[in-house]
This record gives C-alpha cells, structure tokens and sequence, in this order.
C-alpha cells in the first residue's frame, strides 16, 4: 500500500506508458491541501476507484488529469504526455447535472460528439464508419430506443446512459468518470460499470473512478484511492477497505465489515459505502 508519505514509484512491469502518472502532485486551495505528494500509476486496462467524503478533491483530481487544473508541485501525465485541456485520449463523463426541459439537441448527436476530433474522412465510407461507431456505444448502453429524442426530455438515468456511450465511443486511452452511476437503477448501475470495465481490459483503457458507493463496482476494481481531509490511501481494495486503515485515515474509530460480498462501513464520515437498499434489494 501507499501511503501520503511514500514517494516510491509504483513498479507496473508494463513496458506501456501508463494511462495516468502522477508523480508528488500536490493540490491546495489556499492554505489547506487536498492532497499532497500523491504517486499514482493507473495502468493501461486497470480500474481504479477513488472514495472520499464530500469536498476531500476527488472531482479537482479528475480536472487535473483534463488539463483544466493546474497542480501546485508534482507532474501529471496522460499517455506518458503532460495533461493538457482538449486532449481526444480522454472519455470523461462529467458529474450529472439535470438537463434542461428544451434542451433540444438529440442522444444520438450528442454521442456523436465523443467522436469529434477523429478523422474518419468526409466520403461516404468515412460518415459509414461513424454511424457503425455512433449505434455500436448507443446499443451497448441500451440508449438506441430514444436516441433521436431530444435529450431534456429523457429521464436522469436515460440522459446519463447517453452520456456514457458519448464518453465510450472514441475508445480512449484513459477514462475518467465522476460518479456515473447516480440516478441509475440497481440493473443499469451493473450493466454501466461491467461496459466500463470491459471496455477498459478490452481497449487497454486506464479508468478512474470516481464514486461513493464502491459495492457496484466492488467486483471490478484493482485499486483504490481513498482521500479524506488532506490525507490519502491508495492500494487494493483489501488494503484499503479495511477497519485500521479507514479509521487511520478519519482518524477516529470506523468499522468495516463484509456481508455476502459487500463492503459494509460503518462511523468517520462513511455513509458513503452503507449497503444502499437498491443494494440490498
Ligand atoms: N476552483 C476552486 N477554487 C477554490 N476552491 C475550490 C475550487 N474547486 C473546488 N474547490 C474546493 O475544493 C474542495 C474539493 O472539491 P471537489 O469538488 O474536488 O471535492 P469532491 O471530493 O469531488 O466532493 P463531492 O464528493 O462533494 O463531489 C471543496 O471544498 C471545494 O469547495
């Protein structure tokens, strides 16, 4: 496991870039750090998960690695390049915001737009090849059925499950995603992380997580990343997702337990990883 303190490189035994290196990033607003000295390799295909309460910098982690954040010490790199905003190596699907009621423009034009920036040519093989893309991210989402509404009309999860296919259709290098399981049902929160995550192992993405609730994801995830109040764990779930090291990090008593596969956390700040009922239905 690392730990904020530890500076050592993680050895990946890959000759690959690795889809996402940070290297002693350290991020402050003003005078308190969100997190500081943080070493973090995510291989290509590998998926990792990153926890915290509310406010410890795991959306301004994701707004670093798009190049819109700029860090206070340390490196950041995508694909063994420096990060920088724009970049088509990323998917991202941002935290969800509700639509407007006349937002007009459709589901399918909206996937569409994970595409931009990939030259297919103008003829008629190119624009071919672009729908094929465009109806294969819809189909694997399960979006195809509503894809020509307009988009402020669809549902939560409807709009989010377009927003996933628009993040997936490039097939980028590296994935970031912030909480996209919200406003799923319990089906499509399993459907959404398993196409992730076969994405990622299939294309050799490199996914980051971002989500507080680790049950539906538990089964996928190599590493975690767990911020609370300045410091940070990062390790296999296991190492992680335990009782000493969670109340370490609160730094007050936290208690973990495994019921039937799932992460039961119980004090700190942690009704984030309770068994949700849609979990336990
Ligand atoms: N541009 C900014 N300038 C100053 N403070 C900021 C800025 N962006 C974020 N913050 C603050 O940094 C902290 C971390 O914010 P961030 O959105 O990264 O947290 P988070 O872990 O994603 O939280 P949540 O779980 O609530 O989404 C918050 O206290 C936030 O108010």
């Amino acid at each position: 496991m690392t730990t904020g303190s530890q500076t050592e490189a993680v050895e990946l035994g890959t000759a690959l870039a690795p889809a996402v290196r940070l290297r002693g990033a350290t991020l402050a607003y003003g005078e308190r750090p969100l997190w500081s000295g943080l070493d973090l390799d995510v291989a290509p295909g590998e998926f990792v998960a990153v926890l915290g309460p509310n406010g410890s910098g795991k959306t301004s982690l994701l707004r670093v690695l798009l190049g819109l954040q700029q860090l206070n010490s340390g490196t950041v790199e995508i694909g063994g390049e420096p990060a920088r905003r724009g970049s088509n190596r990323i998917g991202y699907i941002p935290q969800q915001r509700a639509l407007d009621a006349n937002v007009t423009v459709r589901g399918r034009d909206l996937v569409g737009m994970g595409l931009d920036g990939h030259h297919w040519g103008m003829g008629i093989k190119g624009r071919k090849h672009r729908k094929e893309r465009v109806d294969a991210a819809l189909e694997a989402v399960e979006a195809t059925a509503y894809a020509r509404q307009p988009l402020g009309l669809l549902s939560g999860g409807e709009q989010q499950r377009l927003r996933v296919a628009q993040a997936l259709v490039g097939e980028p290098a590296v994935l970031l995603c912030d909480e996209p399981l919200l406003s799923l049902d319990i089906s499509h929160q399993r459907k959404v992380s398993r196409l992730i995550a076969d994405r990622a192992r299939g294309s050799g993405a490199g996914v980051l997580f971002v989500t507080h609730e680790i049950n539906p994801v538990l089964p996928m995830v190599d590493k975690v990343l767990y911020l609370v109040d300045g410091r940070f764990r990062l390790g296999t779930p296991d190492e992680v997702m335990n009782s000493a090291t969670l109340s370490e990090l609160y730094r007050t008593d936290v208690e973990v337990a495994r019921v039937g596969g799932r992460l039961v956390v119980a004090g700190g700040d942690s009704q984030d990883h309770h068994v949700s009922e849609a979990d336990e239905a």
